[in-house]
């Protein structure tokens, strides 16, 4: 059994309502569970392969899911990336490995099928693009019509092409993801439209599998800290969440320092970690390479400041630069192929590392939450261009070895 309930106020909803925010205080809501009522199979667990659906005793899903087998991402140990931002255990857990790329397909599994159990037929969201990528596949999956909004011109490549051929109805916006959400957000409340961003606290249910995962993968042990890219602040919020509850079950004993990496462009959360403000100010212009994190007032950004602080964690930023160069570490010494985005984990842990923040000692988790080919002309701009030669082998030698012979 669960129910829903405001994380200001403690104001409480039923789970059959359509509800993203709480009607008294407008504050985030959060599921809870009566968790003296979930017995978990230790030795079930112990032996089946990690899945978001996997740990459906723990999900508000009470009929057959809308599922293209999401979760089960890897989980790599990084020994050559360990070795070169000098921490002695590194993992990275690949979510760009899901079926549409990107972790959100964990959010879209649970928020499409809520939908349909709510008796909601058409679905909405905005995005910087792996939001709208999902939810165009998911709701294709269900057969539901999808509207997606998207900042004009800001979306890679990769992304839109999913939206498009997979049906969803997209809007480009003349404005930033912000502006786009505030839309949404109004578009949901007049019409019998279901909202799928990350406020709405089912979609977060699915991605918390995430921590679910994590310590599964570590024969159920906790690392010593999770890193991740903060964006509109939902994942982070959700894996510690996921954390939290395995430890309350007693199926973990310990809890990771949840730290959270934005871009220095676009950064709100860092500021107000860094400053110990209680709220964010956000960030007018938000700008950086990163478009998925292209987000200057994220919307969990309260659920997210509390978990960093519960967690003893903390955020910090990168530059452009320091991300680009975390994305070509990944993928030339791990062979782990990330967007940008993602990247901005692996550059915020070797900034903190260099920092003395994070100790060398530490077992680390950095979360890649998309995949490369979803922003393939970023690629293109930064890698070396491909030399063109003649079709003989001399030519082909010169270009290889500086001569023919
Ligand atoms: C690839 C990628 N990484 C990170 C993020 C940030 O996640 P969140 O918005 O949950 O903070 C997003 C989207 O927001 C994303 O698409
Ligand atoms: N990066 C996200 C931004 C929207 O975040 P959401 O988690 O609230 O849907 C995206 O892919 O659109």
């Amino acid at each position: 059994m669960y129910h829903l309930k405001c994380i200001e106020c403690g104001a409480e909803y039923s789970k059959d309502e359509v509800i993203y925010t709480c009607r008294k205080c407008d504050g985030l809501l959060d599921v809870i569970y009566d968790y003296s009522s979930i017995k978990i199979d230790m030795e079930k667990l112990k032996t089946e392969c990690p899945s978001v659906w996997k740990y459906a005793k723990l999900l508000p899903i009470e009929r057959e899911p809308v599922t293209i087998r999401e979760g089960g991402t890897p989980l790599y140990k990084c020994n050559r990336l360990a070795e070169k931002i000098g921490i002695k255990e590194l993992y990275v857990k690949h979510e760009g490995m899901n079926p549409t790329g990107s972790f959100k397909d964990r959010g879209m599994t649970v928020g499409v099928t809520k939908a349909l159990e709510l008796g909601m037929n058409t679905v909405a969201c905005a995005s910087t693009g792996n939001t709208s990528a999902a939810l165009a596949i998911y709701g294709a999956k269900a057969g539901i019509p999808v509207i997606v909004l998207l900042p004009a011109g800001k979306v890679a490549l990769g992304k839109v092409a999913q939206a498009l051929m997979h049906g969803a109805k997209v809007l480009s916006i003349r404005g930033n993801f912000d502006d786009a959400l505030a839309l949404v957000r109004t578009l949901c409340s007049q019409e019998k439209i279901y909202l799928l961003n990350s406020i709405n606290p089912y979609r977060l249910e699915g991605q918390k599998t995430i921590g679910f995962e994590i310590a599964d993968q570590l024969g159920f042990k906790v690392p010593d800290r999770v890193v991740l890219p903060v964006g509109n602040a939902g994942n982070i919020t959700a894996i510690w969440k996921g954390f939290r509850e395995f430890k309350k079950l007693g199926i973990t004993d310990l809890l990771p320092k949840m730290t959270g990496i934005q871009a220095a462009g676009s950064c709100p959360i860092v500021n107000a970690i860094k400053s110990g403000a209680p709220e964010i100010t956000p960030e007018e212009k938000p700008e950086t390479v990163a478009t998925a994190i292209r987000i200057g007032n994220p919307v969990n950004a309260k659920k997210a400041l509390a978990a960093i602080r519960e967690s003893g964690g903390t955020a910090e930023s990168v530059t452009d630069e320091e991300i680009l160069a975390a994305q070509k570490d990944l993928a030339r010494l791990e062979g782990i192929g990330v967007e940008p985005a993602s990247a901005a984990s692996v550059a915020g842990l070797k900034k903190l590392v260099d920092m003395g923040v994070i100790s060398r000692d530490e077992t680390v988790v950095c979360i890649t939450t998309g995949h490369l080919l979803k922003d393939p002309q970023t690629v293109i701009d930064v890698c070396e261009k491909p030399t063109v030669v003649d079709a003989n082998i001399e030519a082909i030698r010169k270009a290889i070895f500086g001569k023919a012979e």
